[in-house]
C-alpha cells in the first residue's frame, strides 16, 4: 500500500517512519523543505497511486481547512482523505461534505500517543463509513501498537465520531494531569515526605494511581528536579475548551475537566484582576487587610 501524508511535524514525521517500518509506502509533503519528500501537493498526488489515501496531520482550524480544500480541488472521485489532526468534531461534517461534492471519501481519526508514538505505537479512534475504515485498516494496523487491534484501535462511529472521542480523551487528559500536578504541589508544600521524586517513582508499579502520565512525571522530575527551568504558563490548543462546551451543551457535569482548563487560564495571570477584586471586597465589607500591589 502506498499513501500520501501531509504534515510532517512532531506527529507526522514520526508517523511516516512508523508507517514505513510497518510496510506502508509513504510519500510525505510538508511546507518545511527539510522534511518533505515532494515539493507540492500536486507532486504528492501524482506520486500516490489511485485510488489514493491521503492522511492529513496539520494544525487544526484554518490550516486543516486550507489543506482539505486544496485536496478537494485536486483529488479524484474514489480517493480517501483521513484527517488525523486534532480537528474539532464539528469541522468533520463540513470537510466530508466538501469532499463528497466530488465523490472524494472522508474519514476522521483521533490519534493519541504524542511524540512517543514512533516507538510505542498510536492509540486510534476512527470515524467514517465502514467501507472507508476497512480500506484504511493496513494504515491503522501499522500505526497502532502490536497486539490485539481492539486494544488500541476503534471504529467509533460515523464522520466526526473519531474526533469527538479524541476530544473527550483530551478532556480526561486535562483532568488527570491536573490531579497529578496538585498532588505534586501538596507533597512539596510540607516537610513531612522527605523524598518527593522517590514517592512518585514508588507509585509506578502496583498502586491505584500508576499510569503513563505518572511515569512521565517521574521522567520530568529526573530531568529537572524541582522543575527549575520551566515557567508555570500552560498553553491549551482547543480540545479542553471544546470538551467543556460539549459538557454544557449536553448538561453533563464535568467539574474536574472544567477546573483543569480554568487552572491553565489562571497559570497565565501574573496579577489577577479577579483576585485583586476579591481582596478589595473583603477589605470593603470586613476591613480585612489587603497587600500592596507588587
Ligand atoms: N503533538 C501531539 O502530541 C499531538 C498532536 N496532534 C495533532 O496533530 C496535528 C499535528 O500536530 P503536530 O505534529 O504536533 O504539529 P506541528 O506544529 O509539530 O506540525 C505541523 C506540521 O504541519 C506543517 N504544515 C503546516 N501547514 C501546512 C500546509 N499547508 N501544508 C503542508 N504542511 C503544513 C508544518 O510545517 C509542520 O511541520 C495537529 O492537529 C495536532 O493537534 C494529535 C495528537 C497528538
Ligand atoms: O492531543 C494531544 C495529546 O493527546 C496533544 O498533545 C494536544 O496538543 C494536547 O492538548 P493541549 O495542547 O490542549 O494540552
Amino acid at each position: 500500500m502506498h499513501i500520501g501524508l501531509i504534515g510532517l511535524g512532531k506527529m507526522g514525521f514520526n508517523m511516516r517512519e512508523r508507517l514505513r517500518k510497518g510496510g506502508i509506502d509513504v510519500t510525505g509533503f510538508d511546507r518545511n523543505p527539510d522534511v518533505t519528500d515532494v515539493a507540492s501537493v500536486d507532486e504528492l498526488i501524482a506520486t500516490v497511486p489511485a485510488p489514493r489515501l491521503i492522511w492529513v496531520m496539520v494544525p487544526s482550524g484554518d490550516v486543516t481547512d486550507a489543506v482539505i480544500a486544496e485536496l478537494g480541488d485536486k483529488l479524484d472521485a474514489g480517493d480517501l482523505v483521513i484527517d488525523g489532526g486534532n480537528s474539532r468534531f464539528t469541522e468533520d461534517q463540513k470537510h466530508g461534505a466538501l469532499l463528497a461534492e466530488k465523490g472524494i471519501r472522508f474519514a476522521d481519526c483521533g490519534v493519541s500517543g504524542g511524540v512517543w508514538g514512533l516507538q510505542n505505537g498510536y492509540g486510534l479512534m476512527a470515524g467514517g463509513d465502514a467501507a472507508d475504515i476497512e480500506r484504511a485498516l493496513p494504515v491503522f494496523d501499522a500505526l497502532r501498537p502490536d497486539g490485539e487491534r481492539e486494544d488500541s484501535f476503534v471504529h467509533v462511529g460515523g464522520i466526526g465520531a473519531g474526533h469527538y472521542a479524541k476530544m473527550v480523551h483530551n478532556g480526561i487528559e486535562y483532568g488527570l494531569m491536573q490531579a497529578y500536578a496538585e498532588g505534586y504541589e501538596l507533597l512539596a508544600a510540607k516537610d513531612i515526605v522527605t523524598d518527593l521524586p522517590g514517592t512518585f517513582r514508588a507509585w509506578q508499579k502496583g498502586t491505584v494511581v500508576r499510569s503513563w502520565l505518572l511515569d512521565l512525571m517521574v521522567k520530568a522530575l529526573d530531568e529537572d528536579p524541582g522543575l527549575q527551568t520551566i515557567d508555570d504558563y500552560v498553553e491549551d490548543s482547543g480540545e479542553g475548551r471544546w470538551t467543556v462546551e460539549e459538557a454544557i451543551a449536553n448538561a453533563v457535569p464535568a467539574p474536574a475537566i472544567t477546573a483543569a482548563l480554568f487552572a491553565r487560564f489562571s497559570s497565565r495571570e501574573d496579577n489577577s484582576p479577579a483576585m485583586k477584586m476579591v481582596s478589595a471586597l473583603r477589605h470593603q465589607f470586613g476591613g480585612h487587610a489587603t497587600r500592596p500591589a507588587k
